[in-house]
């Protein structure tokens, strides 16, 4: 049976409600499940340093990632561990197990991180603990099955065996292609990929990326870079929203981003748009 990995968004992790964790408990009770979370809103709770904007740097790309020191590194853990204990509560009341992995523990390797980021007008070299996802250890997960959860802090081991921070949606799915999970659901605080102020029910993995490039700012340029990441991986869809996974899954609301043209799919079921953006 094909796994699924479902990205838990640090922006939304503790607003979903207890009908949302018995719909996961439903589908993980029959299917294998990863999950990966996020833990923006949970620093910005532990301490208002995370609040102000020097926390995130811009590399020379546009590419937003947090300025990470070994400090920041141990606050992640310390978020993490009250995460993932919540998380194994919620679970293990409705009959799931729940394992705790750090990507650092074997699991996910990165490479060198961007050395360069802008400061005021300036670019200046900074050391920054983060790096690129190079490889990911399937075999670290290897008690998986229907009713027994993973859940994965997305840290990594660089080449020098530093603890460096990732970006969670972009971990979630350098796990979904190396476990060969059919499905990516990145859960966050919006119900859809919005193009034009629209909302978008399915789009195709081109033109996801054009609208990467052209219009998509902060986290979702993040998603939809991850979404293209795991569908080149051999995942057969990614959903972005904000609702139980069956519903995400089966495409009842949300956004689904597919390898095939979104032209050639049935219309979306929530009475949202679908589109191609085939002419931008
Ligand atoms: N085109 C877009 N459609 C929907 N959301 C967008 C778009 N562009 C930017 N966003 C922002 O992306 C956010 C989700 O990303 P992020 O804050 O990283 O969430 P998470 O913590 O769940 O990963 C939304 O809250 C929204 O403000
Ligand atoms: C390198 C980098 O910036 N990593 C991210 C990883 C967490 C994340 O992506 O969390 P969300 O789900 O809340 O977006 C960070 O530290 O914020």
């Amino acid at each position: 049976m094909s796994p699924i990995v479902v990205k838990l968004g640090g922006s939304c992790l503790d607003d979903l409600a207890g009908a949302w964790w018995n719909d996961l408990a439903v589908h993980a009770a029959e299917h294998p499940v990863v999950l990966v979370h996020g833990w923006s809103k949970p620093l910005k709770q532990l301490s208002s340093r995370y609040s102000d904007p020097s926390a995130i740097l811009r590399d020379r790309y546009g590419n937003q990632s947090r300025w990470t020191t070994t400090e920041v590194i141990e606050d992640i853990k310390t978020v993490s561990t009250v995460m993932a204990d919540d998380v194994a509560t919620r679970l293990e009341y409705r009959g799931i197990t729940l394992e705790r992995k750090l990507g650092s523990d074997g699991l996910v390797y990165a490479g060198p991180g961007e050395r360069w980021w802008w400061q005021g007008k300036q670019l200046v070299e900074l050391e920054n603990l983060v790096g690129p996802i190079t490889k990911v250890e399937p075999s670290v997960l290897k008690n998986l099955r229907p009713g027994h959860v993973y859940l994965v802090t997305p840290l990594a081991s660089n080449e020098l065996g530093q603890e460096v921070n990732t970006d969670a949606d972009r971990a979630a799915a350098a796990i979904a292609g190396a476990i060969g999970a059919t499905n990516l659901v990145l859960v966050t605080d919006v119900a859809h990929l919005l193009i034009d102020d629209q909302p978008v029910s399915r789009i195709d993995a081109d033109a996801a990326a054009a609208f990467r490039d052209k219009g998509a700012t902060g986290g979702m340029r993040k998603k939809l870079r991850a979404a293209g990441e795991a569908l080149a991986q051999g995942v057969t869809e990614v959903v972005i929203g904000s609702a139980p996974v069956s519903d995400l899954l089966a495409g009842r609301t949300g956004t689904v981003i597919t390898r095939a043209p979104a032209s050639e799919l049935a219309p979306g079921r929530d009475g949202t748009a679908t589109q191609a953006l085939k002419e931008q």
